[in-house]
């Protein structure tokens, strides 16, 4: 029978990602199942708006952090998706990926890791061979912190050392690592794990190593619109729609050991598979709360999750930790089918 209360999921998000994510459908969708979706102004003190029951949230500054925890103190059994000290994590490029060296997967036919990378907090070290003589090149240049920033998303391949000296820390360096240009994003929404591709970096031959160009600068690769005939040409040159997924039951282990070890709900990871080694995988980057309008069915899983959160508040009367004790009530196959399934 329909559930007559109704729910309400306030939102903080930029304008940006309001017009991505809070789309009619997804709006609308929710709403059919109880759930309103309500803006949250944020020129306004938090604790003056709602009553909601649960917060959704992904701003960056003092100002929306100090709002938040004000709100929480006074309102603690409302959730808030997700907890600020656990995004903030993810703020870092390298304790970012630090999780991942904390997983404990057994690790069987398909293994699992990170890039070698240092980091380099000031110029001098850049300079110094002791510091990144481990590397090996090319390396990509990160800037260390990921803030949402176009320019936290500025990113350096580097072919010779003596370019190092251009760039300006903090930063990481990681070694560039080839893999066929095929970029894995593995979307988790709670329970939910999805893994799509996306195009990346070309593989680097060791003639390009030794060409004249020593250094390129690029950004969010993955996301970047070309002209429509060389963007095809690109994918076709990389055989994007060839390239083999790697298995779902491994990358929702790592979704899965993720999320329990960063206390998370709401992230994306990018993999990519060593061409060198064939079933060695890297996680490169750890995003919260990513551009999900991109992946398919997101207005369903999305509402799902809403639904089983709103609904676990209701049924404890409290807060819901990172933890779910229903069982999923989505699952997802290889080509991004999303069923329904009964909660056991
Ligand atoms: O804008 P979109 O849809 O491309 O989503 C961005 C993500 O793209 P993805 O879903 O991984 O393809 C993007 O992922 P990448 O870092 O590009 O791998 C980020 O999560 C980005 O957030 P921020 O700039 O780091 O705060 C996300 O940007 P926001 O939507 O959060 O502004
Ligand atoms: N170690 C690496 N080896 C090969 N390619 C990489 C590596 N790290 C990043 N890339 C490429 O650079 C892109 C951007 O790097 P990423 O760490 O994901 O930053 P962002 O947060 O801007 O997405 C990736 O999508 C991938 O195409
Ligand atoms: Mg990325
Ligand atoms: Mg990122």
């Amino acid at each position: 029978m329909a559930d007559a209360r109704r729910f309400s999921v306030g939102y903080a998000l930029a304008a940006k990602k309001k017009r991505s994510f809070i789309q009619p459908s997804l709006v609308n969708l929710a709403r059919e199942r109880g759930i309103d979706l309500v803006h949250i102004d944020t020129g306004r003190p938090l604790s003056s708006q709602g009553p909601f029951d649960c917060v959704l949230h992904k701003l960056y500054g003092d100002d929306w952090k100090a709002q938040l925890k004000d709100y929480a103190a006074k309102n603690p059994s409302v959730p808030i998706i997700d907890q600020l000290d656990a995004i903030e994590r993810l703020h870092n490029r390298i304790s970012m990926l630090q999780v991942v060296s904390e997983l404990e997967i057994s690790q069987d036919k398909e293994t699992f890791g990170i890039p070698s990378q240092v980091v380099v907090y000031d110029s001098k070290a850049l300079s110094d061979s002791r510091g990144v003589g481990a590397l090996r090149f090319p390396v990509i240049a990160k800037p260390l912190v990921a803030d949402g920033s176009a320019k936290s998303h500025k990113m350096s391949l580097v072919y010779h050392c003596g370019e190092l000296l251009k760039l300006k820390p903090p930063l990481v360096l990681q070694e560039f690592v080839n893999h066929g240009g095929v970029i894995f994003k593995v979307y988790v929404v709670g329970d939910y794990v999805k893994c799509v591709k996306r195009r990346s970096l070309p593989d680097v031959s060791p003639e390009t190593l030794d060409s004249p160009k020593r250094s390129f600068s690029f950004s969010q690769v993955s996301n970047m619109t070309m002209q429509d005939k060389s963007q095809e040409q690109y994918d076709l040159s990389m055989h994007l729609e060839d390239a083999e997924m790697p298995p779902l039951s491994f990358v929702t282990d790592i979704a899965r050991g993720l999320r329990r070890l960063m206390k998370l709900h709401l992230f994306n990871f990018d993999v990519i598979r060593d061409t060198n080694v064939g079933n060695h995988y890297l996680v490169i980057d750890i995003n919260y709360f990513p551009g999900y309008a991109k992946m398919p069915s997101y207005e369903t899983v999305l509402t799902a999750f809403f639904w089983e959160f709103v609904h676990k508040k209701k049924e404890d009367g409290s807060a819901i930790e990172c933890e779910s004790k229903e069982t999923k009530i989505l699952s997802n196959d290889h080509f991004g089918n999303t069923e329904e399934l009964k909660n056991k």
